[in-house]
């Protein structure tokens, strides 16, 4: 009947909204209370009509029976590593060999993006709706773990708004922040479970559980950092503006990311994260520079494994805190 399919679309839209503001923005308009009544309502209506569910509403967070492994999923664009600097020479050097590249008086700006510890993972969105989650793997062919990706809240099983591309393939880090690893691993001590040495160990360890429940139990987020396939509509011609567009379409981006108009500023910046790493709700192990401009990334292409235009410069390790 038209009421209950209207309360259905009525109630999804509610969630979907709700969840965003909750685990994209960390700024609940309701309370929690309210949030788990709506979705009871949700599944109290789709278990009358199972003929009603689609993938992409709220109540298809949490997968079915387990897996019995991952199948292979080759990238369409393979998912390449970065060069890594150590020192502003090292960076220097980056830039040197940039600039020799394009025309003399070719302006370079840049995006600075915090290297966050985790795994990089590529998600396809198919008319705005998540079809398909990959793990980087060997960089050309990773682990189909769409059942798994689905259970982190923070990732959209359906873009915001209307104005995204037919086929858009996200890049980014699944990440465990901090605060969810100490928790998980005081859960773990309590239970007598194994305990996990690093967030980065951790999220990935979550991500290659068979039984997606396991995952769904885990405090794992995302952030959007490149766009791999798009088909159907003009990106915009710089990086930041295109994470601002992913950010746009309900898609998580780090907020410490920056356009940088020179090399200076990207040492600036490189010096402020730097400073500010031990009170970032999550592990970076360095900073990410990559120019800005979409045409200039293309003219100067990849080496070997890795792109001309991007380099991660890397944080000394961070002493390990001695229990
Ligand atoms: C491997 C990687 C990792 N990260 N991390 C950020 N923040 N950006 C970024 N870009 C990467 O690769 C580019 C070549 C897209």
């Amino acid at each position: 009947s038209l009421d209950i399919q209207q309360q259905l679309t009525e109630l999804r839209q509610q969630l979907t909204y709700h969840g965003y503001r909750y685990y994209v923005e960390d700024n609940p308009e309701i309370p929690d209370a309210e949030y788990d009544r709506l979705m009871q309502q949700l599944l109290a209506i789709e278990a009358e009509h199972p003929e009603w569910v689609t993938t992409d509403s709220p109540s298809q967070r949490v997968g079915g029976t387990p897996l019995n492994g991952f199948s292979q999923i080759k990238h369409e664009i393979p998912m390449l590593s970065l060069d890594n600097a150590f020192d502003d020479e090292e960076l220097k050097a980056f830039e040197k060999r940039l600039l020799d590249r394009l025309p003399t008086e070719q302006q370079v700006t840049y995006c600075g993006e915090p290297k966050l510890d985790g795994l990089a993972v590529s998600l396809m969105y198919e008319n705005g709706v998540l079809t398909q989650a990959a793990t980087r793997g060997d960089g050309t062919t990773g682990e189909n773990i769409t059942t798994n990706v689905r259970t982190i809240r923070s990732i959209p099983l359906k873009l915001r708004g209307d104005d995204w591309p037919a086929r858009l393939e996200v890049r980014g880090e699944v990440f465990m922040p901090k605060a969810g690893f100490d928790a998980l691993n005081e859960r773990a001590l309590k239970k007598g479970e194994k305990t996990f040495a690093n967030p980065r160990n951790a999220a990935a360890g979550s991500l290659r559980q068979l039984d997606s429940k396991i995952t769904a139990s885990r405090p794992l987020s995302f952030y959007a950092y490149s766009v791999g396939v798009v088909e159907g509509l003009e990106l915009a011609p710089s990086q930041y503006d295109r994470l601002l567009q992913l950010k746009g379409w309900g898609l998580p981006m780090c907020p410490e990311i920056r356009p940088l108009n020179n090399i200076e500023a990207v040492i600036a910046y490189y010096q402020d994260i730097g400073e500010r790493r031990g009170s970032l709700p999550y592990e970076i192990d360095g900073v990410v520079f990559k120019v800005d401009t979409m045409s200039l990334q293309e003219r100067l292409g990849f080496v070997a494994r890795a792109p001309r235009w991007a380099i991660a410069y890397k944080f000394p390790a961070q002493e390990e805190m001695t229990v």
